[in-house]
């Protein structure tokens, strides 16, 4: 008789959407979410009350400032990693060291890479409304950004499509459709 073969459990994955401010990170992130149904985070929210203030006031972070706020993100992987969750969070993650740090989280962390047109990112950035982030400091976010490799997981997606399409290219390719 065969022996009954138990599936292997799936380990929790970590989809981390990345890239300049105003590439669509929340916007996508929330689709993903809908979709997939995991937990989700918004970089944001870890952040400690003085970069928020810094940002706000036109001042670009710096490394010290990003260290234990993207230390607080691989945390919150980790704990849901603990319990056999997946999770959604929106991350800048600009440096590939900044990405390395998570990548430390407990679990497969894959990163989504939103890429597109400095002008189309500016462009979005002055019609919205409500958000710290002034539009002054996204030369600096293109300057530090260092695009996802492909050797490091994940994919980089044009942002010069709907919301739905880049969300449906996303899970197709990375399998989860
Ligand atoms: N594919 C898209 N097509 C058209 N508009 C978009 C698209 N994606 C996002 N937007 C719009 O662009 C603006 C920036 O998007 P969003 O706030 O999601 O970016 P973000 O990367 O999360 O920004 P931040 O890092 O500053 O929080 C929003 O007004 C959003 O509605
Ligand atoms: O690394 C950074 O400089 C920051 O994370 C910024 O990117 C903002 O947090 C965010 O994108 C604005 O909402």
């Amino acid at each position: 008789m065969e022996a009954e073969v138990e599936p292997m459990p799936q380990e929790p994955t970590h989809l981390v959407v990345m890239g300049v401010s105003g590439s669509g990170k929340s916007t996508i992130a929330e689709l993903l979410r809908k979709r997939l149904g995991w937990d989700f985070a918004e970089a944001d929210e870890f952040h400690p009350e003085a970069n928020i203030r810094k940002m706000t006031q036109g001042t670009a972070l710096t490394d010290e400032d990003r260290w234990p706020w993207l230390r607080a993100m691989q945390a919150w992987m980790t704990e849901h990693a603990a319990v056999g969750e997946s999770t959604i969070v929106t991350c800048s993650a600009l440096k590939r060291t900044y990405r390395d740090l998570l990548r430390e989280a407990d679990g497969v962390v894959l990163f989504v890479h939103l890429d597109g047109d400095p002008a189309v990112i500016g462009e979005r950035m002055e019609h919205r409304s409500g958000h710290f982030m002034p539009k002054s400091l996204l030369p600096d976010q293109l300057n530090t950004l260092e695009p996802l490799a492909p050797d490091e997981g994940g994919i980089r997606v044009s942002i010069e499509q709907t919301p739905e399409e880049i969300a449906n290219e996303t899970l197709e390719r990375l399998g989860l459709a």
